[in-house]
């Protein structure tokens, strides 16, 4: 038993909620009840211990009239529930027993959960975090975003091929959230604005509702629950009785349909700004839906709008929710009679706006025409807040340019903080994307370094390491987790390296376990677990990953009895549908993999596994069970990475570029234990500029050319000789990420590795002392730092975390 605190209800008093729920909310007696059945009453249970906390957090805020954090954000990258609410309560352990005194498996149950695949990636993953450490912190706070009925597509591999499926997790009944029919609002589209007696009046030629959906979220240790409330999309009018009676079923279902159509899935896309229609519309329906609950909110306590600010502080999670800024000065001015000025000041008081990227075609700019058909009134409101703009700082950048509506530059604007997400990052913004805006407004882009869960992504997904760290250095680590320092003292100690080094061994066997039952695949849990996940991206290089494969795989062949470190390479990611390159990349790791797996030569010391449809759930398996840690990112590109976070909290160390967050997990674990190689931001920029980098690079590695020349004739296509000579071509002729420059730096590097892993006390020693040195990264000295740097709000739990 080494939860920490005494949790709030016995084994057998929550086994008979269980059964109670089985019978009164899923209709079923023990012997009848299925997976589902078993899975839903646990879920019910957990959460009737949540309700209790949840009403007094919303009582405390209300009765202090406290500050309210609203964070709004397209994307909320959950995962599953059970696991993470049973953990907060402290409720885990409880839960397992009373699961088995009625004769059920807890991992089983729990493992019946979908994933809310709310989200694409980093950015939604991140928002999840951030509302995890929010009500742990005791922060009141609402997460915004949209109930979508189909979350991030399946992932399948059809002879290597991704094919996307529909997700759907609301295909059965959504547990843990509670339906609030009494909470919507009109979210207005199109039509015309006339100026009548001086005033300008929307006249929107569509109505869509949005009707709210409330998740409660808890904190650790139950003290406090804030509430993720996502928006869905309903008719604004009711079901066309009469066009069904004339038999036009169509027409008479249409407008529910086509309501519907704003909340039924999420765009798949993150890296680029697709610039369609529906997703304009996306963005303002939970905007829209989010901005006229929290003034209503406001209102109704009372409160006077000239003072906004001092009670509401909205995060922008990027660009997506940018209408904020024109929507919240609509709101003002033609709801409640603002001057625009005042409006404009009133509503930039209340915005900050986080930027997660500085690829150019991530960055969103609108089509003017098709943004001014859509929302005719903003696109006027958005000429008013540049002619203020012009007046304030001149007028050397513009918000509306070239026929495109630019929402960086409107959210920069319209915001009193902007903030980057990890120190590189941040400089870079700066020096780049918003070099001007930061030259007319100084001092307004800060720095808040990305963080994570430890709750999720430690105390839940590695009891191993949990137990032994709550043995080692007692309890009061999850959060605060700078405590983990404490290992440091213990890092000579055989005794803590022998039973760390078995919390991976047993992390190990439960993967090797998990790729056996569901793909019918076998590792070796002695071989290194080399892993890249994340999406699949030409920046995040996981391309370079490949080709350093098979040039090992060909060093073996070429030295079979040289000393070789057993490796599996394991990869997991999507690829967004329309990423051509990226699908080929895919294609070719599948397609190398299935080679390089048959080959007798190499078997037993080189494996390429790459498991379908990668999420949140399957990170927590194999995180824990990782050796190294790939963030091998051109440098310059990834903004921070929170995956390099969770592998180090983990014990896995890292082989990374000088990218992101990287740079300050380098500094927290120090240089020496730190796998660098590579390039940095400014080499690459000077690179660059070099004619024919590629080719000259490749020209000086014969170990490259030997692999590119594999590749492109087909060795590992053998049935399609050509299908890859596109891709090499690209590498020699236009290699923007520099895989070709930096592969021999890395492939070196990855011999350093092996060596390092050859001996396995001083590795597992430095696993540990990663584990150790990265406490910083918690999600909750993020969200601190946001609280204290931009929000200036203060938490409700007085004591010290506050
Ligand atoms: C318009 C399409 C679109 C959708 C999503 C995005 C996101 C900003 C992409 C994203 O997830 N960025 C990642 O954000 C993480 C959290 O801050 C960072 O850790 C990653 O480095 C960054 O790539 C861009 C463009």
């Amino acid at each position: 038993m080494s939860s920490p605190n005494t949790p709030p209800v016995s084994a057998q008093d929550f086994a008979a909620s269980i059964l109670q729920h089985l019978k009164t909310s899923l209709g079923k007696d023990a012997p009848h009840a299925s997976l589902y059945d078993w899975r839903m009453s646990l879920s019910l249970a957990l959460r009737d211990l949540v309700v209790d906390p949840w009403f007094e957090s919303t009582r405390r805020t209300y009765e202090a009239r406290g500050k309210r954090v609203y964070y709004l954000s397209m994307e909320f990258l959950i995962g599953r529930l059970i696991e993470d609410v049973a953990v907060n309560l402290q409720m885990d352990e409880v839960a397992s027993e009373a699961l088995e005194s009625l004769g059920q498996t807890y991992e089983k149950v729990v493992a019946d959960e979908p994933d809310a695949a709310l989200g694409n990636g980093g950015l939604g993953r991140l928002a999840a975090c951030f509302m995890d450490s929010l009500s742990t912190l005791g922060i009141p706070a609402y997460g915004y975003g949209i109930r979508y009925e189909h979350g991030l597509f399946e992932q399948h591999f059809d002879k290597g091929v991704q094919v996307e499926t529909a997700e759907t997790w609301l295909e059965q009944r959504h547990a843990w959230e509670f339906e609030r029919p009494e909470v919507n609002y009109p979210i207005l589209f199109g039509g015309h604005v006339a100026d009548e007696d001086g005033k300008a009046v929307w006249h929107p030629e569509e109505t869509v509702i949005a009707s709210a959906f409330d998740t409660p979220v808890v904190g650790w240790e139950g003290r406090w629950a804030n509430t993720l409330r996502l928006w869905a999309a309903k008719p604004d009018r009711n079901f066309d009785l009469e066009s069904f009676n004339r038999g036009d079923y169509i027409a008479a279902s249409a407008p529910e349909a086509l309501a519907r159509t704003i909340s039924r899935v999420l765009y798949p896309d993150d890296t680029t700004d697709v610039g369609k229609e529906l997703r304009l519309k996306q963005e303002y329906f939970f905007t829209s839906a989010s901005l006229q609950d929290l003034v209503r909110r406001f209102l109704s306590e009372g409160g006077d709008l000239k003072s906004l600010p001092d009670y509401v502080a909205i995060q922008l999670n990027d660009t997506h929710p940018a209408i904020a800024g024109p929507e919240l000065v609509r709101i003002l001015m033609d709801l409640h009679s603002f001057e625009v000025s005042d409006a404009i000041s009133t509503a930039r008081g209340c915005l900050a706006y986080t930027n997660h990227t500085l690829l150019p075609e991530a960055l969103e700019r609108w089509p003017e025409d098709l943004f001014a058909r859509v929302l005719p009134r903003h696109h006027r409101i958005i000429q008013l807040i540049e002619a203020a703009h012009f007046a304030e700082a001149g007028e050397q950048v513009r918000i509306i340019e070239h026929g495109e509506v630019k929402m960086g530059e409107l959210a920069f604007v319209m915001a009193h903080h902007v903030n980057g997400v990890s120190a590189l990052h941040s400089e870079l913004v700066k020096e780049t994307v918003f070099a001007d805006l930061h030259q007319a407004y100084p001092g307004r882009i800060v720095n808040q370094t990305n963080g994570i869960t430890p709750r999720r992504w430690l105390y839940a997904c590695n009891p191993p390491l949990r137990n032994l760290i709550n043995d080692t250095i007692g309890t009061a680590w999850p959060d605060d987790l700078e405590k983990l320092q404490g290992l440091n003292a213990h890092l000579d100690d055989p005794a803590f390296i022998d039973r760390f080094q078995a919390a991976k061994d047993t992390n190990k066997a439960r993967l090797s376990d998990w790729l056996k039952d569901r793909d019918g695949v076998s590792v070796d849990p002695a071989a290194m677990f080399d892993v890249q996940i994340k999406r699949i991206h030409e920046y995040k290089r996981q391309l370079m990953n490949l080709l350093e494969t098979v040039a090992l795989w060909n060093e073996i062949r070429d030295n079979p009895n040289g000393a070789w470190t057993p490796r599996v390479k394991i990869f997991g990611g999507k690829a967004a549908p329309g990423y051509v390159v990226a699908k080929e990349i895919i294609r070719l790791i599948n397609d190398a993999g299935a080679v390089i797996n048959g080959d007798p030569a190499t078997k037993g010391l080189l494996q390429v596994v790459y498991p379908e449809n990668y999420n949140v759930s399957m990170a927590e398996v194999l995180i824990p069970a990782t050796d190294l840690s790939e963030q091998i990112s051109t440098a310059g590109k990834e903004a921070s990475g929170t995956g390099n976070m969770k592998f180090a909290l983990n014990g896995a160390p890292t082989i990374g570029t000088l990218d992101g967050a990287n740079v300050e997990i380098r500094d927290c674990v120090g240089a020496e234990n730190f796998f660098l190689f590579g390039l940095t931001a400014a080499e690459v920029a000077a690179r660059r500029m070099e004619p024919d980098y590629a080719r000259h690079a490749i020209e000086a590695s014969p170990r490259l050319g030997r692999v590119l020349e594999q590749i492109r004739s087909g060795v590992f296509s053998p049935s399609d000789k050509d299908r890859y000579a596109g891709l090499v071509d690209g590498l020699f002729n236009h290699d923007y990420f520099l895989v070709t420059c930096d592969f021999d730096s890395y492939f070196d590097t990855q011999r350093v590795v092996d060596t390092a892993f050859a001996d396995a006390r001083s590795w597992t020693r430095l696993a540990a002392l990663n584990t150790a040195r990265v406490g910083w990264f918690s999600s909750d000295r993020t969200i601190s730092g946001y609280a204290r740097d931009i929000w200036n709000v203060r938490s409700m739990l007085a004591t010290g975390s506050g």
